[in-house]
C-alpha cells in the first residue's frame, strides 16, 4: 500500500493542565472518508483543526506526506464549519473568486487580468457543481441555510485542496437538505478525488458517508480529575456497502458492546 498522506503516533493535546487527547494512532491513506463522531468536547474539532495547521500537537508526531504537519494552513487542506463563513458584501460568485484570490495573493486578496479570468471560469464551474449556478450574482443574505452551505464548500474545493475537512457542516440544516448535501458531499469526494475527515454527531449519516468511522471516547477516567485524561480512538470502523446496510444492527452493537481498541499502556 502506498505511504499513508496522514501518520498520527501517540499524538496527544493538552490545554493547560487539560488533557484533551491522547494516544491517537492512526494511518490515512488518500481518498478515505473518515467522520469522526463522540460525546460533546472529546476534542473532534481540536483533531481537525490539528491537520489544519491551527492548532499543534502536544505530544506525538502527526505527519503529512511523510513531513511533520505545518503549523499553518495551507492550500492542500480546505475546511467548512458549521456556521456559514462567508463574506456577507460579496456576491456569491465574487465570494468563491475571493477564495481563490486569498489563496493566490494571500496580502490582498486581489486577482488581475488572466489569474483574474481563470478564478471567474471556475468558480462559475464549481458553483454549478454545488448548484449554485442560478445565484451568482445573489448576496448571502438572499441566500436559504443549505445555499449559505453550498457557497462555503465551493470556497473550500476552488482552492484545490487534497484534505477536505468538514466540522458538522449539515448540523444547522433541515433533514430533507442534510440528504440533498450529502449527495453533493459525496459527487465531490470522487470527482475532486478528496481525502474527507468530516466531524459529525449523527451516526447514521457518519456510517453514510464515510468509508471509515472514528469513535473518541475516553479510556481512561478519574472521578477526581476529570480532565487528567484524554479522549482517544476507540473505534476505528471499516464501513462497506455492506455496513451501510446493517446500521441498525451496527449501531446496536456499538451500544452494547465494549471498545474494540483496548488502552495500551505504550510509552
Ligand atoms: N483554545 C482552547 N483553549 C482551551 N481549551 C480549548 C480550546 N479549544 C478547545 N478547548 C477545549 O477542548 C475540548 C475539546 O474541544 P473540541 O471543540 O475539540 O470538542 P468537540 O469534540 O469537537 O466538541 P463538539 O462536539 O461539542 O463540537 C473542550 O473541552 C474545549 O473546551
Amino acid at each position: 500500500m502506498s505511504e499513508p498522506l496522514i501518520q498520527a503516533t501517540n499524538v496527544g493535546k493538552t490545554y493547560g493542565q487539560d488533557v484533551i487527547l491522547e494516544r491517537v494512532n492512526v494511518d490515512v491513506h488518500q481518498g478515505e472518508f473518515i467522520t469522526l463522531v463522540g460525546a460533546s468536547g472529546c476534542g473532534k474539532s481540536t483533531f481537525l483543526k490539528m491537520i489544519l495547521g491551527t492548532e499543534q500537537s502536544s505530544t506525538g508526531s502527526l505527519l503529512l506526506n511523510g513531513k511533520p504537519m505545518p503549523n499553518e494552513p495551507g492550500p492542500d487542506r480546505g475546511i467548512v464549519f458549521q456556521q456559514y463563513s462567508v463574506f456577507p458584501h460579496m456576491t456569491v460568485l465574487d465570494n468563491v473568486v475571493a477564495a481563490r484570490g486569498f489563496q493566490k495573493a494571500s496580502l490582498t486578496g486581489l486577482l488581475f487580468g488572466r489569474q483574474k479570468r481563470q478564478a471567474r471560469d471556475d468558480a462559475i464551474a464549481i458553483l454549478e457543481q454545488v448548484g449554485l449556478g442560478h445565484a451568482l450574482k445573489r448576496y448571502p443574505h438572499e441566500l436559504s441555510g443549505g445555499m449559505k452551505q453550498r457557497l462555503a464548500i465551493a470556497q473550500a474545493v476552488i482552492c484545490k485542496p487534497k484534505i477536505l475537512l468538514l466540522d458538522e457542516p449539515f448540523g444547522a440544516l433541515d433533514p430533507g437538505i442534510r440528504a440533498d448535501m450529502h449527495a453533493l458531499i459525496l459527487d465531490l469526494w470522487k470527482t475532486h478525488k478528496l481525502t474527507i475527515f468530516m466531524v459529525t454527531h449523527d451516526l447514521k449519516e457518519g456510517f453514510y458517508l464515510g468509508t471509515r468511522l472514528w469513535v473518541f471516547d475516553k479510556l481512561r477516567h478519574d472521578p477526581q480529575a476529570p480532565n487528567a485524561y484524554g479522549a482517544s480512538i476507540t473505534y476505528d470502523l471499516p464501513v462497506s456497502q455492506e455496513g451501510r446496510d446493517t446500521l441498525d444492527e451496527i449501531t446496536r452493537q456499538l451500544g452494547a458492546s465494549r471498545p474494540t481498541i483496548p488502552y495500551k499502556e505504550t510509552a
